[in-house]
């Protein structure tokens, strides 16, 4: 099933428990433990960056976190963990950027109360997620947008299908995914979909991070990046879908409606507008797991439904869909077309 992965949200629930599980792959513990059934809990620790009673310490809270369990002196995997740790790729990158983030809430969170911009200037979230380093094609520019993609894509890799699961993209035959990043979105929708074209439209930096990210996929030959600023220069025509997954949010409700009448001016009649995006959620109810940190900061961001269907109404969308699709928050399904 395309929501298998949320097996992980266990293990990433309580920040101190999912630090320690960080440690535990930092010091191979994990892959130890992946290959053989049962240790002997001295082997085990043998050579380890840590003390005998930093050890015990750390496999302790591994037990009562769930991912191992203690037989005599031995330690093996849980089944459940066992079975997590086939969506490796998406847990060690959401505990790295968790644990990048954490000072941010712990430390500055008076300014995150205060206000948005209060918080943009004290945080590590927003010095990482630097768009405006996203211009200049430069080796360190690359390099710095390498880092944020990794969390973008890791998340898209695997929010992807889902999206997939709950749409029919068999209709179309050419996408247009605008701030579609690494291309990861499109990449696992082609995959899916023989018969898809499919265009990404994000800034010169991204795309070229973006097109050294797919060169060795076998849908290469099917994604075209298009740099280009998605506020000045008008989106490519040609393409019966025009996706945003999870770039909305990012836009002040001054400026969405205008990139809605973007996508709708490219779009032949017809075409179809998808967003894919998380729904503002209440934390009264959800849980908030430590591993959603650096998605949660940007809480002010996050919409309700009606914003974008009111939007689309009134720039002459037709047939406006919408499903929210429970992950480890809400996330919108949010479909309409061109008449
Ligand atoms: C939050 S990320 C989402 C990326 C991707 N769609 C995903 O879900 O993983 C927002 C994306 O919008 C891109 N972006 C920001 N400002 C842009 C602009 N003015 N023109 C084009 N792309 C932009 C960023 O580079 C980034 O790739």
């Amino acid at each position: 099933m395309s929501t298998d992965y949320l097996i992980i949200e266990q293990f990433l629930a309580d920040s101190l428990q999912a630090r320690a599980l960080q440690a535990a792959f930092d010091l191979s513990i994990i892959d130890a433990l992946a290959a053989e059934d049962c240790v002997v809990i001295d082997d085990l620790l043998r050579g380890r960056d840590c003390d005998v009673r930093g050890g015990h310490f750390l496999l302790q809270m591994l037990i009562r976190s769930n991912v191992i369990t203690k037989k005599a002196e031995r330690v093996g995997f849980t089944d459940v963990f066992r079975t997590a740790l086939k969506f490796r790729d998406l847990l060690t990158t959401k505990l790295t950027f968790s644990t990048l983030v954490a000072p941010d809430y712990f430390n500055s969170l008076p300014n995150l109360l205060r206000s948005e911009g209060d918080f943009m200037a004290s945080s590590k979230l927003f010095e990482l997620f630097d768009y405006s380093r996203c211009q200049d094609v430069t080796t360190a520019n690359c390099m710095q947008a390498s880092r944020w993609m990794q969390l973008t894509t890791m998340l898209t890799r695997y929010e992807a299908p889902v999206c997939h699961s709950h749409y029919d993209f068999g209709q179309h035959q050419r996408m247009l995914d605008v701030g579609g990043n690494s291309g990861e979105f499109v990449l696992q929708i082609c995959r899916r979909e023989s018969q898809l074209q499919a265009v990404v439209v994000d800034l010169p930096v991204v795309c070229q991070v973006g097109q050294r990210h797919i060169q060795t996929q076998p849908e290469r030959d099917r994604i075209q990046f298009c740099p280009a600023d998605m506020q000045q220069e008008a989106f490519p025509t040609e393409c019966d879908l025009i996706t945003w997954k999870s770039v909305l949010h990012d836009w002040p409700d001054d400026r969405v409606p205008g990139l809605l009448q973007k996508s709708y001016n490219a779009l032949p009649p017809g075409g179809t507008i998808l967003i894919f995006e998380r729904q503002r959620w209440d934390f009264s109810v959800e849980e908030t797991p430590y591993g959603l940190l650096p998605v949660m900061l940007f809480f002010r961001s996050y919409r309700e439904p009606d914003s974008y269907q009111t939007w689309l109404q009134q720039i002459g969308f037709t047939d406006v869909n919408v499903q929210t699709i429970p992950l480890e928050v809400p996330f919108l399904l949010i479909t309409a077309k061109k008449s």
